[in-house]
């Protein structure tokens, strides 16, 4: 009799409220120096440069948005860091680089900060611990600490580090009150979780067959459908599922569209929020296989009204995680799968 070593079923994992909470303690302290430092930089800075892969690059997407949206007087750009040093983009000591990277190893974002260190800028870089590569390279380092929501970290640390510099710049009314609502993000992350637990099931069995899913959303809230579509679903899940933002939607991509193609709609609470009302209006005269996720179904408990539309990113994605869980589950292919990412050279 032979035995045979059968490999573990995926199971989707629970809702664990002391988990994501515990691992954005880190975040939440250190957005408190980063908020000092912003007021500090305030006035020596004229230029802030956001270089980062993935995920952190596209937290870094919201802050530029509401730097531009409140007229900060910042002039703002966001790069890749391996374009950022073929590009060599004008620096000077009033130039501000922000960095952010999970690992802290991510190749190209260590060598841009490493790039840096004989340039005239400031840089300052969030990452997990301090003996990370890249908080080594930079010359202000902020900690969140071994966690499992360092997307959600990397944005409370950077966007207390940006309201810091706003409120102190310009007198930006909301900071204040934007911290607190970080403070109460962790439990929002729960809320949102729990609340879209029962719709990420019924939408997994929905659609678990389709390997082609576009996500399509605006404004602040297409960082979620890129973190989501594609660190998610296209690198967890191998499915062919990119994002794409609304104000392109009808100047091509909308061609695809037919009664077949399923797509996630997201919705936000920001300035742009129009472009997707436009989009969502389009979609369903064609199609009946839209999901169609919307912040404003999410209570958001203690976030300061004004502020929900720059966390809503962050709590959508919390739900949105729900139907990946199920993904995985119904797949039979957990979301920690990779067949090339740190597991071969590239
Ligand atoms: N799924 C993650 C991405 O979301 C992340 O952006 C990237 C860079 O990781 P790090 O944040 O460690 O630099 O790694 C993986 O691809």
């Amino acid at each position: 009799m032979t035995s045979e070593t059968r490999p573990a079923p995926v199971v989707a994992a629970p809702i664990d409220r002391e988990t994501i909470v515990g691992s954005l303690q880190g975040a939440l302290s250190a957005k408190n120096d980063a908020a000092r430092l912003g007021q500090q930089l305030a006035g020596q800075i004229d230029r802030i440069y956001f270089v980062s892969c993935g995920a952190p690059n596209r937290v870094m997407l919201t802050l530029e948005y509401w730097l531009d949206h409140y007229h900060s007087g910042y002039q703002v750009k966001r790069y890749f860091p391996a374009e950022f040093m073929t590009l060599e983009p004008e620096l000077d000591e009033r130039t501000l680089v922000v960095l952010g990277s999970k690992s802290g190893t991510t190749a190209e974002t260590v060598e841009a900060a490493r790039y840096l260190q004989d340039k005239p800028c400031v840089t300052v870089g969030v990452t997990t611990t301090a003996d990370r590569p890249l908080a080594q390279a930079v010359q202000h380092v902020f900690l969140m600490g071994e966690t499992e929501q360092a997307h959600t970290g990397i944005f409370i640390v950077l966007q207390a580090l940006i309201g810091g510099m706003m409120h102190a710049r310009s007198g930006w009314p909301l900071f204040e009150s934007l911290m607190r609502s970080l403070d109460a993000l962790p439990e929002v992350l729960v809320e949102s979780a729990l609340l879209s637990d029962a719709r990420g099931k019924e939408d997994a069995l929905k659609y678990q067959n389709d390997r082609i899913l576009y996500h399509i959303a605006s404004g602040p809230m297409f960082a979620t459908a890129y973190v989501f579509g594609v660190c998610m679903l296209m690198e967890m899940q191998w499915m062919h599922s990119t994002a794409l933002e609304a104000a392109e939607w009808f100047h091509g991509p909308f061609e695809i569209l037919d009664a077949e193609l399923p797509l996630m709609l997201l919705l936000g609470e920001d300035p742009s929020r129009p472009l997707m009302d436009r989009v969502v209006n389009f979609c369903r005269k064609y199609s009946d296989r839209l999901m169609i996720y919307d912040s404003r179904d999410l209570p958001m408990t203690g976030i300061d009204p004004e502020l929900r539309p720059m966390l809503a990113p962050f709590a959508m994605q919390a739900a949105l995680n729900r139907f990946a869980e199920h993904l995985a589950e119904l797949h039979g292919h957990s979301l920690d799968t990779r067949r090339y990412m740190w597991v071969t050279e590239y």
